[in-house]
């Protein structure tokens, strides 16, 4: 007998280009959300867009709670709880980067409220995903959360923003190589869950997104547009397989690595494209794709090194050798590199000297 099931959420309304950021309230009442929003913001962002959405509201007649939090972690979730509770408002509103948006999307799903994604910068591909990524101790999660019920991305705010978080948005499609690599493997040898759709979807988006990247230029509005093609579509191919795993292999383990040992180091986007650079090489050695990974980054501008994402070459090695244990995914790194391997990969690739 067929018992197979699968329930994929993706967004109904998705609203792209120059200027929708004045479109919020009118997506609201397209969706029937009735009450209070509360934006959940972050710093930046809020100056930006949140600020401007509220004001919005507030032209149309409807009161926003607002909350600004400035990590990405379980106590901000908490805390956007918490005022959604105090201020009684009925569904949320996430305007920055993947910080705020992964945020509202967790608290939304605790709260089983809908949300909207607003994003500020096309610095990530969790968009329109529905998976959040905190970390808590020597862990890293990967949440299940709310997907957005709309996503409303504003070209001209997205191409303001500074150039690195593009850059930033590119190098995390671009680990989607690596990411799908690891996902075949972890299937072959370990079994785990596949989706032949969303993997093919994830390699097809980082191949667009390639393809394109003489259109990916500071200050070309088109290329806010190419960008977040490219991460809503590989938010959609998370969500269809129901995991991070055909946007997050290893790469993304050594990213979020050096996040516990370099708090302050370099953007979430940066550090998986550097990571991705050599775990391909992990995968198909010398001749294998590596190479065109590292200049499809270095043709978007995206860093190729250790000493471009501002790291120092120990904290790679370090990052390399340890982050297999950060969560049970089997990838490449398999139950984990020693320092001389780590240090023969890193070298090879030119990411140390
Ligand atoms: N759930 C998922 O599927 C995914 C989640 N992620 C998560 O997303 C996060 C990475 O996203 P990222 O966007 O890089 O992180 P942040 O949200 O921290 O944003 C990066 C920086 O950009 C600033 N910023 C945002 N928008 C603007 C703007 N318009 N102008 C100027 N500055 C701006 C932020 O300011 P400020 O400091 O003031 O906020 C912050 O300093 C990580 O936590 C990662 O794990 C990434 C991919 C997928
Ligand atoms: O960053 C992601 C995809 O780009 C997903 O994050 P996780 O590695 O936490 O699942
Ligand atoms: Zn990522």
């Amino acid at each position: 007998m067929f018992e197979k099931s699968t329930w994929i959420r993706l967004p109904r309304n998705v609203v792209v280009g120059h200027g929708v950021r004045s479109s919020v309230v009118e997506v609201v009442d397209d969706l029937h959300l009735q009450g209070r929003p509360l934006l959940v913001t972050s710093p930046t962002p809020r100056e930006v867009a949140a600020d401007p959405v509220a004001a919005d509201f507030e032209a149309a007649g409807i009161d926003p709670a607002i909350v600004t939090i400035e990590t990405a972690t379980f106590d901000s979730v908490e805390r956007v709880i918490e005022t959604a509770e105090a201020e009684e408002v009925s569904y949320l509103v996430g305007v920055g980067g993947g910080k705020a948006i992964d945020i509202a999307k967790m608290a939304s799903d605790h709260l089983e409220m809908g949300f909207l994604s607003v994003p500020t910068a096309a610095s990530h591909d969790g968009i329109v995903s529905n998976r959040g990524s905190v970390p808590e101790g020597d862990t890293r999660h990967s949440v299940a959360a709310e997907p957005p019920l709309a996503v409303v991305a504003d070209t001209e705010i997205l191409a303001e923003a500074p150039w690195e978080l593009t850059t930033a948005g590119c190098a995390d499609i671009i680990s989607n190589y690596t990411a799908v690599m690891d996902w075949r493997l972890a299937t072959r040898l370990k079994d785990v869950e596949y989706s032949e759709y969303a993997a093919a979807l994830s390699e097809m988006t980082a191949e667009i997104l390639v393809d394109n990247a003489d259109l990916i230029r500071p200050g070309l509005e088109e290329s806010a547009w190419v960008v977040t093609k490219a991460l809503m579509s590989s938010g959609v191919a998370m969500s269809i397989a129901d995991s991070s795993r055909p946007a997050s292999g290893a790469e993304h383990l050594f990213s979020h690595q050096l996040d516990r040992l370099e708090p302050n180091g370099a953007l979430h986007g940066h550090q998986v494209g550097v990571g991705s650079i050599m775990t391909a090489y992990l995968h198909g050695g010398e001749d294998g794709v590596w190479r065109d990974i590292r200049d499809a980054l270095a043709s978007i501008d995206a860093p190729t090194t250790a000493a471009e994402l501002g790291i120092d070459d120990e904290t790679v090695i370090e990052a390399l050798t340890t982050c297999h244990e950060i969560r049970d995914r089997y990838t490449i790194l398999g139950d984990g590199m020693n320092e001389r391997a780590a240090h023969e990969v890193a070298r090879k690739t030119g990411v140390i000297d």
